[in-house]
């Protein structure tokens, strides 16, 4: 019997086994829309129980046909799952928007493809791997063989929800390995759904689950305590991976992490001023600022400053902020009343700290409901300003004049985040010298967001730990394996 509630079709219910199934205690809790507050449905309440449910069938499954299944069926199966995430695409964009509060453009157009993509991806790169052998003279042979690294817990976000689930996922399984899945209690659709599509693609029972619940003392703690968890991947704030690796180091488990950011959008005098700012609306207000790569504090050199501010507030006048499923709508809800509130009190703080609301400020007019903030451009603070120095993972930005390429240089770096960052500029030399001195894992020079699948993504200082792409998931997810062979 069914404890979970619905009103958009969708059971968020656990996924264990092969076996959609209720918590044990039939605790839920409410699924809210954050673009009118109305209820989406329950979601069934995950916690120790459910871990260990699904923590046994991981492991039981890592010894089953997964672990007998030729490579290249292993790459069907993948391929299936993205061929069926393509299939479902307006569904799984619809459930998408319902529960993020994005633009329906934004989840059709990347979210979900990109999903689909990354199976695709994978499914190609994983029959492409080789390892390493060496020859000892005539004395022995050495070769490498990877071996999964077992039961992996993914622990999601809500930003981009099955983007980010599949990046993980998608290599995971490529590896061999077993997966219990821990989506954002605000953002339960999609991976109840991907669950099925795994399923009907053909992973066998017991390979992929999805434990529903929250962090602290509920689902996510569980997993990174469970002692048979072979190894962690997650993606979120800097403060829960904190919270994460402590749980984890009783048993030492492997970790990869995604966390935050406060990424600089750094814009030379010589740049194309409207290419640049076609790219800056986009990486300051794209998915409501809510994307752990927005170039969220932008500095700009002092002889360009005053145009690009006056040009750049008109752009981002002319943004539409509204219903996610109106297509001229492209700043949609923020996810939740908490995170809402939260960015409220930074654009609070801004006003405190001196700063100038150049556009935006606030909730915008006219909206009885939903959690809506206008995209907002803030400038004349104090380098040292906490508006600009803490991720706010919102639509605002600030904006900062510069004289000196190593002036800007030294304030970009004075940041415990080193996530991503964005050049503009149209002298070479320059680019390449900038781009050398920054201190961020992922460099944009007269672009945004442009990825490359096989490159190495993540962060560096406290924005993360590891890289997902290509090789570097493989390097994650799997465990390297030397053989020496007398001759
Ligand atoms: N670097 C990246 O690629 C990337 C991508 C997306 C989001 N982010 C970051 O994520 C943050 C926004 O996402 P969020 O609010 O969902 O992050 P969050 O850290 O609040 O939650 C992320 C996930 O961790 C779980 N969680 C929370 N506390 C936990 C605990 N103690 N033990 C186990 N699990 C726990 C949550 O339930 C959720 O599933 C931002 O800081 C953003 O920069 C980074
Ligand atoms: O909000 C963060 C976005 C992360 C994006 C990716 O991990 C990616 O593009 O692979």
């Amino acid at each position: 019997m069914k404890t979970v509630t619905t009103a958009t079709g969708i059971d968020c219910r656990h996924f264990i086994n092969g076996q959609y199934r209720d918590s044990a205690n039939n605790k839920t809790f409410i699924n809210t829309n954050p673009a009118n507050e109305e209820v989406l449905g329950s979601v069934a309440e995950g916690g120790k129980e459910e871990i260990d449910l699904a923590v046994g069938a991981a492991k039981r499954a890592l010894n089953g046909r997964w672990k007998t299944m030729p490579l290249v069926e292993r790459s069907k199966i993948l391929r299936k799952i993205g061929d069926l995430i393509l299939e479902r695409k307006d569904e799984l964009a619809r459930l998408e928007s319902l529960d993020t509060g994005k633009p329906i453009w934004l989840s059709s157009t990347i979210d979900i493809p990109r999903a689909a993509y990354n199976f695709h991806f994978f499914a190609d790169y994983m029959t492409t791997m080789g390892t390493e052998a060496y020859q000892h003279d005539d004395v022995a042979i050495n070769y490498a063989v990877r071996k999964p690294v077992g039961v992996v817990g993914l622990i999601n976000p809500w930003n981009l929800p099955m983007l980010l689930l599949t990046w993980k996922l998608a290599p995971c399984l490529a590896a061999g390995n077993t997966a219990v899945m821990k989506p954002a209690e605000w953002t339960p659709m999609t991976a109840t759904v991907l669950a099925e599509i795994c399923k009907e693609a053909g992973v066998p029972d017991g390979v992929v689950n999805v434990v529903h619940g929250f962090g602290p003392d509920s689902a996510g703690a569980a997993l990174t305590e469970h002692p048979d968890v072979d190894a962690i991947t997650f993606t979120g704030e800097t403060s829960t991976g904190t919270a994460i690796m402590k749980a984890a180091a009783n048993s030492l488990k492997k970790l990869s992490y995604e966390l935050g950011g406060k990424n600089p959008n750094i814009i030379f005098a010589d740049s194309d001023l409207d290419e640049v700012l076609e790219t800056t609306i986009k990486s300051s207000f794209i998915n409501q600022g809510e994307v752990c790569l927005c170039g969220s504090r932008i500095y700009v050199e002092r002889a360009a400053y005053d145009e690009f501010v006056e040009k750049f507030v008109a752009k981002t006048k002319e943004l539409v902020v509204g219903d996610p499923f109106d297509e001229k709508t492209k700043i949609g809800a923020m996810i939740g009343k908490e995170h809402y509130e939260r960015v409220l009190g930074y654009l609070d703080l801004a006003r405190e700290e001196g700063g100038t609301i150049r556009t935006g400020g606030g909730r915008p007019k006219g909206f009885e409901k939903g959690y809506y903030i206008e995209p907002t451009i803030i400038t004349d603070l104090d380098r040292n300003a906490r508006c600009v120095r803490e991720e706010i993972f919102g639509p605002v930005v600030t904006v900062i004049p510069f004289d000196l390429e190593d002036e800007v240089i030294a304030q970009v770096n004075d940041s415990h985040y080193g996530l991503s960052a964005s050049i503009w500029t149209n002298d070479l030399r320059r680019a390449h010298r900038v781009a050398n001195e920054v201190e961020a894992g992922i460099i944009w020079v007269n672009t945004w967001f442009l990825r490359d699948l096989r490159t190495p993504f993540g962060g560096m200082k406290q924005s993360g730990i590891g890289r997902e792409g290509g090789m570097h998931s493989f390097e994650f997810y799997s465990e390297l394996k030397n053989i020496c062979i007398k001759l």
